[in-house]
This record gives structure tokens, C-alpha cells and sequence, in this order.
């Protein structure tokens, strides 16, 4: 079965941010993954980390703004990531920067940066602007994270969830990955977000996956994003995918479970809903 991940924005909600950790551990999980960890000084997370042996696996570039609190802020009013946006040039520089002292100090491969928003009802003319300088901004990035040991990931998102999202398909985030051709720049496939915008997801498994061009795997049930064994994608069939697939071409990776519990009651809820957890990996 494949190495599976919690996401502790989504998981353990119940509990404070850092004693997610040590639930997570308890549970059965050996990496972790989260949005943003620039409200905690880093000693402190890598503190949690060590002491519940548990591996960082995954995080995100702040979403805009340029120090800690701006970055809490942009988040809060809406900003979704700023490697597409025109004018945000400084703010992504800024924000990979910081992100790369934390995946230092978390000892963490791996880093997400998000395309942001394309502006309302957007013209020809300022996609066209935004592409150039999405390219521009992961060559940029992608030069650093290598010098740094460092992966930078790009994720396309439904744009129910995130309207106005500028990357959307599993196709778009693979020809910009393709045309910037960093070894170190790759896609985090979201089974998620591809069910809802394009499905057909077993056969962009199988792929996708052999070409080298992903980095990381997100879950969670279709629609309600809740637990993987409620909603119309069959996880266990994809993990099989996933597993036979990946044997077949030496990925290594990890599969991120990015959905919000629907089971049981505070304080138990995420563990009461990790039956299916316990099935897969039995
Ligand atoms: O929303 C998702 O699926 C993600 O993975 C982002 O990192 C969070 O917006
Ligand atoms: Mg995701």
C-alpha cells in the first residue's frame, strides 16, 4: 500500500495545532503534511516531528503577503498563492524564501507553491500575463528549491472549491512542469480536485505517474471532501493503481489525506473515521 500522510490543517482539528502531531503518530501515521507553518517557530514543529517520529513530507509557500502575520492575513482575505499573479512577484519571492528556511529547519523535500487567482472575468490578454509570469516565477523558484535540496510542487485546484484558481487540469500543470524542465519541479496530483474537474482518474494514474512529473498525492471522498471511503471515487481500487504503478517505475512517494472528518464526535472524530486507513494498510 501506498506511504500515506495526514494533512493536519484538515485532520485532528479538535485538537491544537501542535498536539495533532502526536495524535497523528498514535494513529498509525509515519509522515506529515500541513498548509502553512509560519504562526510556529520551526524549532517547535521540528520539536514535534522528532518526538513523535514522525517525517514532514509536504507544505505550503505562503499564500501572499511577506512576513508572518501578513501571510496569516492574506489567507484570511482570500489570497490562494501568488506564482500566477501579476504584481505579486516580490510577495512569492519573499514567500518561497521563508518557505525554504522551514523546510530546512523541518527537514522537508518537498514545497507547494499555489498559482492564486486570475483576476475577475479575466481577458485573453491577462492570462496570457498570468502564464508568463507563472513560468517565470517556478523557474525562478525551482532554481532555488534545487540549490537547496528541495522540490517546489504545483498544484491544479477545482475551481468550485477556489474559484477563479488559475491552474485547474492535470494536462496544463504537466506542460508548464514539461516546459521548464527542472528536475526538481513536479505536480502534486490532487485525486480530488481531477475527479471533479476532469475524472478518468485511474487511467491519469497510470499515465501520469511513469513520467516522473509527480511529485506528491492528495485524497478524500467525492464530493463532500470527507473521509476516502465515502463518495464515488473506489480508493481501494486507486491505491492498487497507485501501488502497482508505482512499483513499476520506483516512485517513492507519499499520498496526503486532505479531507475534513465526518465521523464520530470531538475529541475522537478524525480517529473513529480511519477505518478505512486500518483496511488498507491491514
Ligand atoms: O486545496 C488543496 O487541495 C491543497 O492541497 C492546497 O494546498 C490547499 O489549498
Ligand atoms: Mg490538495
Amino acid at each position: 500500500m501506498p506511504r500515506f500522510a495526514a494533512n493536519l490543517s484538515m485532520l485532528y482539528t479538535e485538537l491544537p495545532f501542535l498536539d495533532r502531531f502526536e495524535a497523528a503518530a498514535r494513529d498509525g501515521f509515519q509522515g506529515v503534511e500541513f498548509l502553512f507553518p509560519y504562526a510556529f517557530a520551526p524549532e517547535d514543529i521540528a520539536a514535534r516531528l522528532r518526538g513523535n517520529g514522525l517525517q514532514q513530507v509536504l507544505f505550503n509557500a505562503p499564500p501572499g503577503g511577506s512576513d508572518a502575520a501578513g501571510f496569516e492575513a492574506a489567507w484570511a482575505a482570500g489570497q490562494r498563492g501568488t506564482a500566477a499573479v501579476v504584481g505579486a512577484e516580490a510577495d512569492f519571492r519573499t514567500g518561497v524564501q521563508w518557505a525554504l528556511r522551514y523546510a530546512d529547519a523541518l527537514d522537508c523535500p518537498r514545497i507547494h507553491c499555489m498559482a492564486g487567482l486570475l483576476p475577475e472575468a479575466a481577458s485573453a490578454d491577462q492570462i496570457s500575463a498570468a502564464s508568463s509570469v507563472y513560468e517565470s516565477n517556478l523557474r525562478w523558484a525551482a532554481a532555488q528549491a534545487a540549490a537547496a535540496g528541495r522540490e517546489i510542487l504545483i498544484e491544479p485546484i477545482n475551481p468550485r472549491d477556489i474559484p477563479r484558481f488559475f491552474l485547474n487540469r492535470q494536462d496544463d500543470a504537466h506542460a508548464i512542469v514539461q516546459k521548464i524542465g527542472a528536475p526538481n519541479l513536479k505536480v502534486q496530483f490532487d485525486l480530488y480536485h481531477c475527479q471533479i474537474v476532469e475524472g478518468d482518474v485511474a487511467t491519469k494514474i497510470r499515465h501520469y505517474l511513469p513520467t516522473g512529473r509527480v511529485g506528491h498525492f492528495q485524497i478524500a471522498g467525492v464530493p463532500e471532501r470527507h473521509e476516502p471511503d465515502v463518495g464515488e471515487l473506489n480508493y481501494p481500487y486507486l491505491f492498487n493503481v497507485i501501488d502497482e504503478v508505482a512499483a513499476a517505475c520506483a516512485w517513492q512517494g507519499w499520498v496526503g489525506c486532505e479531507y475534513r472528518p465526518q465521523r464520530g464526535a470531538v475529541p475522537a472524530g478524525t480517529s473513529d473515521g480511519l477505518g478505512w486507513l486500518r483496511h488498507a494498510t491491514a
